[in-house]
């Protein structure tokens, strides 16, 4: 319970018609879940205008309403509230609710298009390591300290944020690491949030279909770093064309990380094989266990992070060494037939080209590579050809199929891939729709030394089709298959 005035703390206020010396027993922005006594916030969604639920939120039992539009006709007994953008509204009165909880710690967002969730995932494990209580709000799941959390989103909605931040803070947690998407800035999911730190990977094409065009999508990222605070630290990847952009009006401290250029904090590839990458990390030698070029990125941002954070700069080196791939980002079995099979969450052009880069630099080119690929339904169209064109291209053999189509047809999503297939690579393709038969037919493609890239879902344990998701696991499945047709 909370007076709904306290809540109203620091949010800036149009008109009030009503008391706000009302308690408030929760806040809700969806009109289904709302119960006696709570505070519904209507939003402007892409599929519904919460405003036209205000009604079936006050029978529901809710006292207050935050809004940007006030209704014609009001209920007496209700506070009505008018503010200018109901979801930065919603962002700031969730931080009030649960007690400001993210400047009770140290939290440090990360954003860009591929790497957060390793770069995040790490940087937990690290910390983990290093003696601290840690927390971590990713794709693949939240984690409060050692208590797992299933995550929905890769960046949770504000009220959901605060929540687990709070429980954090009640863990006794003193890092958090959080993946920043740009559907979690440009929502203002992350709006109120007190950062110690923000990391810009690199940008490259994806949810286009959100963002309209690359230049929005940038700009959104660049928001996340006009925000912080002049005490936290904001670190870019300068290799990235995008990187030195992130900083232009940022009041944060500025760093910089590069393998190709001089940063801050430089790094070196002195070896890259399947068993790891060796490599030099200012004046430091270090091994890691983690495969493949784009992977020495994120090492780097992970050391630069923790040693900005204040570990000392020896115990990260030798913690660094020790960390673990992170589930479905290159995760491979070796058969008992010997062939490879990689599964990774490329699901965007940039991820895809580079995980099979990676794939023909440590190969030795005598075995054949055999990739299974799809897009998701529902999301980016024009990624698909772009998809359909790498993996031809930086493969023996590609079997297209279905990703998560959602409410798509998976055929027209395979034509639209196919088509960026340059046509002397046309005979290199087959079309499977279902996954699970396009993964039986590379493991009755492939034969001793090969090696088999599944790409898309990663650590993903289900495909979605028409809104429903049934158990699907690329690792499982291909280690399955491949003991089946006894390779
Ligand atoms: C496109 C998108 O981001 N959508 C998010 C958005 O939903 P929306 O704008 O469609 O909302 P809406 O359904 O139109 O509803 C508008 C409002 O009316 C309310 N409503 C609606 C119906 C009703 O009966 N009563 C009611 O009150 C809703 O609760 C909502 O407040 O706001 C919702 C609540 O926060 C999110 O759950 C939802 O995420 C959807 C499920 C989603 O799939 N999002 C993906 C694309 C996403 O966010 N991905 C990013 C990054 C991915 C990456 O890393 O590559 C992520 O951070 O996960
Ligand atoms: N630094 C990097 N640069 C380019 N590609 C990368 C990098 N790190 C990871 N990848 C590739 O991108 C895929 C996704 O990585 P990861 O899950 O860490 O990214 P993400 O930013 O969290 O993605 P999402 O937007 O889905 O949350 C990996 O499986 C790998 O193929
Ligand atoms: N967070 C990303 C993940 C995409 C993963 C891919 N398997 C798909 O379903 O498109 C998104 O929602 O766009
Ligand atoms: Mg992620």
């Amino acid at each position: 319970m909370m007076q709904l005035k306290d809540i109203l703390y620091k949010v800036a206020i149009d008109t009030v018609a009503g008391d706000t010396g009302c308690d408030i027993q929760k806040i809700e922005f969806d009109s289904r879940a709302v119960g006696k006594d709570d505070l519904f916030v209507a939003i402007q969604g892409v599929q519904f205008d919460g405003h036209d639920y205000i009604d079936k939120a006050i029978a529901s039992g809710a006292i207050a309403v935050v809004c940007e539009r006030l209704p014609e006709v009001r209920e007496q007994n209700i506070t009505y509230v008018k503010v200018e953008n109901t979801h930065v509204a919603l962002a700031i009165m969730s931080s009030n609710y649960y007690g400001n909880p993210s400047a009770n710690l140290k939290l440090v967002g990360v954003t860009g298009t591929n790497g957060k969730t390793t770069i995040a995932t790490l940087l937990y494990q690290l910390f983990k390591k290093a003696g601290f209580k840690v927390g971590l709000l990713s794709t693949v799941n939240i984690m409060v300290d050692a208590t797992v959390y299933k995550a929905t989103h890769t960046t949770p909605d504000s009220v959901t944020l605060n929540k687990y931040l709070k429980l954090m803070n009640e863990e006794g947690v003193e890092f958090c690491f959080m993946e920043v998407s740009s559907h979690g800035i440009h929502q203002k999911r992350i709006e109120g949030l007190t950062f110690a730190g923000g990391v810009f990977t690199n940008l490259s094409h994806d949810h286009l279909d959100y963002h309209n065009t690359f230049k929005e999508y940038r700009d959104v990222k660049k928001e996340f770093f006009d925000a912080l605070p002049s005490s936290a630290f904001a670190l870019v990847n300068k290799d990235d064309k995008n990187g030195m952009f992130m900083l232009q009006n940022s009041k944060a401290k500025a760093y910089s990380y590069a393998l190709k250029s001089y940063a801050d904090y430089r790094g070196q590839i002195l070896e890259n094989s399947l068993g790891g990458l060796l490599l030099k990390l200012n004046d430091h030698e270090v091994w890691s266990k983690l495969i493949g070029s784009f992977n020495a990125y994120n090492v780097l941002a992970i050391y630069a992070t923790a040693t900005l954070l204040g570990l000392e700069q020896l115990e990260v080196l030798q913690l660094v060494s020790t960390l673990e791939s992170v589930a479905g980002r290159f995760q491979y079995i070796i058969s008992e037939g010997k062939v490879t099979a990689v599964v990774d969450y490329a699901h965007t052009p940039d991820a895809l080209k580079n995980v099979l880069e990676t794939i023909n630099d440590i190969r030795t080119k005598n075995e054949t590579l055999i990739t299974v690929v799809g897009c998701g339904g529902d999301r980016d169209v024009t990624k698909r050809p772009v998809m359909g064109a790498i993996a031809a291209q930086l493969s023996d053999k590609v079997v297209f199929t279905s990703d998560n189509p959602r409410t798509e047809d998976p055929d027209v999503i395979i034509k639209d891939i196919e088509s960026g297939v340059a046509p002397q690579d046309y005979k290199k393709t087959l079309a499977i729709t279902s996954r699970l038969q396009a993964i039986k037919t590379a493991c009755q493609l492939a034969n001793a030394e090969d090696i088999i890239l599944i790409a898309g879902k990663g650590h993903e344990t289900y495909q979605e089709i028409n809104h429903e998701r049934t158990d699907f696991d690329d690792l499982k499945i291909v280690t399955d298959e491949l003991k089946k047709v006894g390779k």
